[in-house]
């Protein structure tokens, strides 16, 4: 009986172990779960924190909100890496929660170095799909900091006078070691670095470098390396790339500024062994939709013999072969973003941070070498007994046909003109007619008029339209710029109202403005007659500069876009935040300190908020939560990318023709007229 009592008891402990495992390995990175635990407890480091002050102060702290409007903000690239095998990709995407960008934002809030993602004036150098790793991802943000002496990237805050704080030299937040308690162990901040405001991870960036890891197996590496020299330089690699016309891509040009094949222990090369690993390390300006791994999938064909080095030559010709074969790229998880190169930024590392970091990793190495070894192990004792290795290639996506059919005789992908045409018979894409008959391709381009009443929640909207990558052109803002000291529209506004309406240091008192013309019609069209042409002709200006840099819209934020109509005839989406007039009131007159009486005449300074929403295509219902305003949003941003009701705005074409100051006068003509 008891003999089999223990019998069934060893079953059992044999069943735990087994379900342990199958744990394990459904956890996805299942290393990772060895490694190190991460902490999720810090909050609101301090730059001095410690272990020990970390956990005194921690409790209580947790929940009680913080006033980001008495600290300052600084501007800063954070480089980062991460393992991405486990995640759907680097970008936040609406399907799914599983990407690097959303972990990272959760430990943004949760460290409180941003208030939230709207408001962080946030860039990211690329995307890498699912699957695709990085060492060297770069990002800009304002992150919460300590400088209240200023500095590189610093935004002092508004609110509060500096001057009562201390000021002796204090150190910056330890953003590496804060971020990193509270990332998962896959995704590591490596270092940091203060920034320009105008600074931009996407746009500042001058190249690129990924790596692709591959063993040599039984492929020909030295003919690989000839061969990947044939993708240097510029080339069209429309058939090498995935075509992405629906997002306006059309121009598949790229530089590509060096390619090669190399062993990835630099004393392999003299080897023959077929377990050596060799890396495709690629450099370019920039890169198109999943363009290394179709640059990788020839290099493996060349390298099993299966298609010449010529072929690269052959697919680059595109007046000779301008439709792509169908070919499989290679797999996703040997790719790496290995470099993004930026100029002049000064990195700060925080020496014990770095330490733990390689820690780390050579942890997850050992227990990646040692599985590696063991199956090493087991396949040369299966070879030692007789059997017959594989010639397959296992890094290229899909089934394998058994006789091979060379690249140029496979059925091919539908041509660029033919996708065209598909997009253009949909309406996001028209034909231009050359002056010699001779057509070219214009994306339209179109623009999206934000607006609503005083405190409706238009500020709230354009900033989750941001988040979302929208570029938005705001006319608040770009009014405090226009009557900013010396500007022709500050010199008419104190001729007209006096310099009482200047404050000590000359700028304009925008209080005791906004009380003068808030109460009384004619001196607000007065400012308006000088301020209006002001902003619209600023506006303008950063419309085409967003549409020079390739954007396919953009969101004007106009509070008065109704009340002037100078816009109007140029949208071809207009979009009211709506909120009923009592929350509109009630958060008008706590947002401003505004009595209610004062709160009441701003309103009624504007068309009624009722008026404008007849008179919009689109309504965002802004009484409710942030949470059903931002839903709403989402959907209106994916209507916004996938609209098809074009106003098309010729400027590209005629940049190309008469330069950016032939586009202005053209653009000012119509707009100002
Ligand atoms: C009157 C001023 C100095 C008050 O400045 P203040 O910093 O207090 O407010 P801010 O500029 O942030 O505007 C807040 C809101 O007031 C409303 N508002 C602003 N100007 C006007 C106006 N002329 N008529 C009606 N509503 C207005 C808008 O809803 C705006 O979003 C300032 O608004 C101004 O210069 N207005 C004239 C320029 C203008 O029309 N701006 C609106 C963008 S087109
Ligand atoms: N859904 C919401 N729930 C709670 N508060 C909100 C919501 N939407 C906006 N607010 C708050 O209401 C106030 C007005 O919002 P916001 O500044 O976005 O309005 P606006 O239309 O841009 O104002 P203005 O016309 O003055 O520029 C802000 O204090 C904002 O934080």
């Amino acid at each position: 009986m008891s003999e089999a009592l223990t019998e069934r008891i060893k079953e059992l402990e044999a069943e735990v172990d087994k379900l342990r495992s199958q744990l394990g390995e459904r956890n996805g990175a299942g290393e990772d779960m060895e490694l190190t635990p991460h902490s999720n407890e810090i909050t609101d480091c301090k730059p001095d924190c410690t272990s020990s002050s970390k956990k005194k102060g921690k409790k209580g702290n947790k929940d009680r909100p913080l006033d980001f409007s008495v600290h300052p903000r600084r501007h800063v690239a954070l480089r980062l890496a991460y393992m991405g095998w486990a995640y759907q990709g680097f970008a936040v995407q609406e399907n799914t929660e599983n990407t690097v960008e959303a972990r990272l934002f959760e430990a943004l809030l949760k460290t409180r170095l941003i208030q939230d993602r709207q408001s962080s004036n946030y860039h990211r150098c690329g995307r890498t799909d699912k699957g695709v790793s990085a060492f060297s991802q770069v990002i800009s943000i304002d992150l919460r900091s300590t400088q209240f002496c200023g500095g590189v990237g610093v935004t002092l805050p508004e609110n509060i006078d500096v001057s009562t704080k201390n000021k002796a030299d204090i150190s910056e937040f330890p953003y590496v070691k804060m971020l990193n308690r509270v990332l998962p162990q896959d995704i590591r901040i490596l270092d940091w670095a203060p920034v320009a405001q105008d600074f931009s991870a996407r746009f500042d960036c001058q190249s690129r470098t990924y790596r692709y890891y591959f063993p040599r197996g039984s492929l020909d590496v030295t003919l690989m390396a000839d061969a990947a020299k044939r993708y240097e330089g510029t080339h069209d690699f429309r058939n090498l790339c995935k075509m992405d016309v629906g997002n306006g891509v059309l121009q598949f040009q790229r530089t590509i500024l060096s390619a090669s094949v190399k062993a990835a222990q630099p004393q392999q090369d003299a080897n023959t062994d077929q377990y050596d690993l060799f890396i495709f390390e690629i450099k370019g300006l920039a890169f198109l939709y999943h363009q290394v791994r179709c640059m990788m999938a020839l290099l493996l064909l060349i390298g099993q013999k299966l298609e010449a080095p010529e072929i690269i030559d052959q697919l680059l010709d595109v007046q000779n072969n301008p439709r792509k074969p169908q070919y499989s790229m290679a797999v996703d998880y040997p790719l790496i973003l290995h470099d993004c190169h930026f100029d002049g930024l000064s990195w700060k590392q925080e020496t014990e941070e770095v330490n733990h970091i390689l820690a780390a990793l050579q942890q997850h190495w050992t227990q990646t070498a040692v599985k590696t070894h063991i199956l090493h192990g087991m396949i040369k004792a299966l070879e030692a007994k007789g059997a017959a290795p594989s010639n397959h290639c296992w890094l290229v996506e899909g089934s394998r046909c058994k006789s091979y059919k060379p690249l140029l005789e496979r059925p091919v992908c539908e041509s660029l003109e033919s996708r065209i045409e598909h997009f253009v018979k949909r309406g996001r894409l028209e034909r231009e007619e050359g002056q010699n008959g001779g057509g070219s391709h214009v994306y339209k381009m179109f623009l999206v008029g934000l607006t609503g009443g005083i405190s409706s929640g238009k500020s709230t909207v354009s900033s989750m339209l941001r988040e979302l990558g929208c570029p938005v052109i705001d006319a608040d803002v770009v009014a405090r710029k226009v009557v900013e000291p010396h500007t022709p529209a500050y010199t008419r506004i104190v001729y007209h109202f006096g310099p009482d309406i200047l404050l000590e240091n000359g700028e304009i008192d925008r209080q005791k403005l906004g009380q003068l013309i808030f109460t009384n019609e004619e001196k607000r069209k007065l400012l308006n007659s000088i301020t209006h042409p002001e902003i619209h002709k600023a506006m303008l200006k950063q419309i085409l500069f967003f549409f020079l840099r390739g954007y396919r819209y953009v969101v004007l934020d106009v509070p008065l876009l109704f009340e002037t109509r100078r816009l109007t005839q140029f949208l071809n989406h207009t979009v009211v935040v709506y909120c009923d007039p009592a929350t509109q009131l009630s958060r008008l007159m706590q947002r401003d300190g505004l009595t209610q009486e004062q709160a009441e005449q701003r309103v009624a300074a504007q068309m009624p908020l009722n008026e404008k929403r007849g008179l919009a295509n689109h309504v965002i219902e802004n009484s409710g939560s942030r949470e059903d305003t931002h839903r709403q949003v989402l959907r209106l941003h994916t209507k916004l990318e996938d609209s098809m009701d074009f106003l098309l705005v010729r400027v590209m074409a005629i940049a190309a023709t008469a330069g950016l100051s032939g586009v202005l006068l053209y653009a000012a003509k119509i707009l100002l007229s």
